[in-house]
């Protein structure tokens, strides 16, 4: 062996030493956070060669700062529902890395939600606002508030709450959240209004995912799912493939599934199922959008009542089967760990070709894992789902200039960033030793931006 031969083995092999000491001390301090280490784990996983590479990062302790977030905000909501009945939430914000630029990330509002989902979420967003290429840095928050069946009057409420303790910790140059599951414009809205009440000013570039009337952006409604699509097309592209004529599935039926939806059936597929949580359908005439609009955006309804008007299409309950239907692409737009290894297996069985990630983290490590041994083409969500942010940031550059720009701009920007995360990935997959891999090539690209900026920024 040479010289340099035995040099890179043992650079290797300290990199991974490293890693794993780095993981297990992580494990060993936050035992209950399954989602929080899963993330960790994936994305650790893969820069082993990166370190080795680079031992200046393990020098620095790099990984034991990144892994540990700037600052996590746990706070108090109460709130009195239409009875007069008081109820106590518990509101998170999780302020990850502040190194590319303010935190930003979305607001979570779904009964699952705890520290552990925050910061499996915070941390994946450090990474794919990276990507993105802007100013962004990572955070993400929320609450165990669940919206489903409450009053226009009690999410105000709640949201105004929420919004009366979170206001101190945010600001345009501070930390700018978002929306998310249980959080579109409306509740954005709500929060909006109380963070002005309460800092007595017009600070649109705040919170982004506003209403167009005060300072929202044009295509941020459609970003994520349309940059997913594109993101994908991309992938299928270079793979000699294309959306036309395929038979596709997304999960969801949500704000990103939606557009997903939409933009993949304007490149020429063929959507037959979505789903919510209570169970999926199945059309195989193609999915009427305009029905799955007006059941979620316009109404607060459950996706069965899509067979009302669509009598041919089929409704299942349990919504974890809706890809046990065989389809060329799918899209998993709703959830985390949607997909483990049994469906993965599944959907490898009925030939599956490519899969999108738009929710954060659909698939378990052992079902990407799966995928990625079968050489199916897999476009993981920090690189695929990164749209949304990327527009948001778009609404911050808007707000910032008081301007507004024409949808046609915002989505053409839209397009050019999905491209250059598609091929910056691509190309740190290449360059690190594992050429087509997306996972890898995303976490890699992602991390040494943010690597390079703590570097630079000193131990903070
Ligand atoms: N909104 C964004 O801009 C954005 C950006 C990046 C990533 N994401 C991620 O995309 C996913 C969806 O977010 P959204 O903004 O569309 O939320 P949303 O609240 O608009 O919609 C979520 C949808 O998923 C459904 N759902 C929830 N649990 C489900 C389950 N177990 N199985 C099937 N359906 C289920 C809900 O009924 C709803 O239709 C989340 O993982 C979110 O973190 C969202």
């Amino acid at each position: 062996m040479s010289t340099i031969d035995a040099t890179l083995q043992s650079n290797q092999q300290k990199a991974k030493q490293y890693v794993t000491k780095v993981y297990n001390a992580t494990e060993q301090r936050n035992p209950h956070e399954t989602e929080f280490l899963q993330a960790v784990k994936e994305i650790v996983g893969s820069l082993v060669p990166v370190i080795a590479r680079h031992p200046e990062y393990m020098n620095s302790g790099i990984l034991e700062r990144l892994l540990e977030p700037e600052k996590v905000i746990t706070f108090r909501v109460p709130w009195v529902d239409d009875q007069g009945k008081v109820h106590v939430n518990r509101g998170f914000r999780v302020q990850f890395n502040s190194a590319l630029g303010p935190y930003k990330g979305g607001l979570r509002f779904h009964p699952t939600v705890n520290e552990s989902i925050v910061k499996f979420l915070g941390f994946e967003q450090i990474f794919k606002n990276s990507l993105t290429g802007q100013q962004i840095g990572g955070g993400k928050g929320g609450s165990d508030f669940d919206p489903k069946g409450k009053s226009d009057m009690e999410i105000m409420r709640f949201c105004q709450s929420f919004m009366t303790e979170l206001y101190q910790h945010i600001g345009p140059e501070t930390d700018v959240p978002a929306g998310d599951v249980g959080v579109n414009a409306r509740e954005i809205g709500y929060l909006f209004g109380q963070y002005k009440k309460m800092c007595g000013a017009f600070e649109a570039g705040v919170l982004t995912g506003k209403g167009l009337g005060y300072g929202g952006s044009l295509a941020r409604t459609e970003a994520t799912g349309y940059g997913l699509v594109y993101f994908v097309q991309e992938m299928l592209k270079d793979n000699g493939l294309d959306f036309k004529g395929k038979t596709v599935i997304v999960s969801g039926s949500g704000n990103v599934s939606i557009y997903a939806m939409e933009k993949a059936a304007e490149f020429g597929a063929k959507v037959v199922a979505c789903s919510d949580s209570d169970g999926y359908i199945y059309d195989q005439n193609g999915i009427n959008l305009d029905t799955v609009k007006e059941l979620k955006e316009t109404g607060d309804e459950r996706i069965s009542a899509y067979t009302e008007k669509h009598p041919s299409a089929e409704y299942f309950e349990d919504c974890t089967q809706i890809f046990s239907i065989p389809c060329d692409i799918a899209l998993p737009c709703a959830t985390q760990n949607e997909i483990n290894a049994e469906t993965a297996q599944t959907m490898l069985d009925n030939g599956v070709k490519a899969i999108g990630e738009g929710a954060n983290m659909p698939s378990t490590n052992e079902a990407q894992d799966m995928f990625l041994e079968n050489h199916i083409l897999f476009a993981p969500a920090k690189a695929a789902n990164a749209g949304g942010v990327a527009v948001s940031a778009l609404e911050m550059a808007q707000n910032s200039g008081k301007i507004s720009w024409a949808f046609e701009k915002v989505d053409a920007r839209l397009q050019e960033i999905m491209k250059d995360i598609y091929q910056n990935s691509m190309q740190a997959a290449s360059d690190y030793g594992t050429p087509g891999n997306l996972v890898a090539g995303s976490n890699i690209a992602g991390f040494i931006k943010v690597a390079d900026a703590m570097t630079e920024q000193g131990i903070i």
